[in-house]
């Protein structure tokens, strides 16, 4: 039996710098959440096919884990991978929350590229992994490279480790599903006109506990967030929707430094 642990990520801050080939750039502070992963483990069975177990509700064919397993298989043409699964399914413990802003479907994908590499001594490295990666999600590069804190940039390609302290958060992710790519068209339709890339240049040098501290403004801190309350209002009705909470990704997580 292998396992892994995929973890959650938020954003202490996300600005958009453009937007190319249907996509948005963007220069954004990722923190990996040290207390909030999902577990994958491989566990021997007899296997008709690839299964996963523990994603109810995501179809197969959109199942990220799925999407990467295609992908490796496809890269590598190693038999080794595949009959890997003839003797394994795998098992997804869920923790992170869906359409929350943090990154689930992506860091289950990314942890299972990772340790399919190891256990299956695929033998890829982590720039290839991650370029595959790329392909699935915006977000994988980063859970790939698994950084504690890293500056994201491009759509999501490039990662540079950060190095700073690990910052204790508690978030709050209200019952309210943010989809990614309706908080995208939303930023294009009414935000992306007015962006200022003067208005952030240095953020990136700057640690995270600062940040949070001295722009304070979840709004300022995140483009994501008012493209967010304009697709979901209700959002803006939450409790956490205040001072001194700030907003992670395309949402719907608050967090805050915990005392
Ligand atoms: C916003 C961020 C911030 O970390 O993540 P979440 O907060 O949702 O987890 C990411 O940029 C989300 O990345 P990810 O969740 O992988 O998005 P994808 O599935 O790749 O893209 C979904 C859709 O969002 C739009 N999209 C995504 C990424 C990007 N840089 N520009 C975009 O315009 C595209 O329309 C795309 O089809
Ligand atoms: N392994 C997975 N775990 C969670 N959601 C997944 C997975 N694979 C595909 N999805 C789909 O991706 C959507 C968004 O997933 P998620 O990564 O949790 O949110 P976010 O983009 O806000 O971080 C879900 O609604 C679900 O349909």
């Amino acid at each position: 039996m292998y396992t892994i642990n995929a973890h959650a990520k938020v954003n202490i801050f996300l600005k958009i710098t453009g937007h190319k080939e249907g996509y948005h750039t963007l220069i954004s502070r990722f923190m990996r959440v040290d207390d909030l992963y999902d577990t994958i483990t491989f566990e021997p069975c007899i296997a008709e096919e690839f299964s996963i177990e523990g994603c109810e509700g995501v179809p197969l064919e959109s199942n990220t884990i799925y999407k990467a397993y295609q992908s490796l298989k496809k890269y590598t043409k190693d038999p080794k991978l595949e009959n890997f699964f003839k003797h394994h399914k795998v098992i997804v413990t869920k923790r992170i929350p869906s359409q929350a802003g943090l990154g689930g479907g992506s860091s289950d994908a990314a942890a299972f590229m990772r340790l399919c590499n190891e256990v299956c001594n695929l033998g890829i490295d982590t720039p290839t992994l991650s370029q595959l990666g790329s392909q699935i999600g915006a977000d994988l590069p980063f859970f790939i490279q698994n950084y504690p804190s890293a500056n994201v940039s491009g759509f999501g390609e490039i990662v540079e480790p950060f190095e700073e302290e690990t910052l204790h958060l508690e978030l709050f992710t209200p019952k309210i599903g943010c989809d990614t790519t309706v908080v995208y068209k939303t930023f294009k339709k009414h935000l992306l006109d007015d962006i200022t890339l003067c208005s952030f240049t240095g953020w990136e040098k700057i640690d995270s506990r600062t940040l949070l501290e001295t722009i304070a403004d979840p709004i300022i801190l995140n483009d994501l967030y008012a493209a967010a309350l304009i697709a979901y209002p209700e959002l803006g009705e939450v409790p956490q929707a205040k001072e001194g909470w700030f907003f992670s990704g395309s949402g719907s997580t608050f967090f805050r430094i915990k005392n």
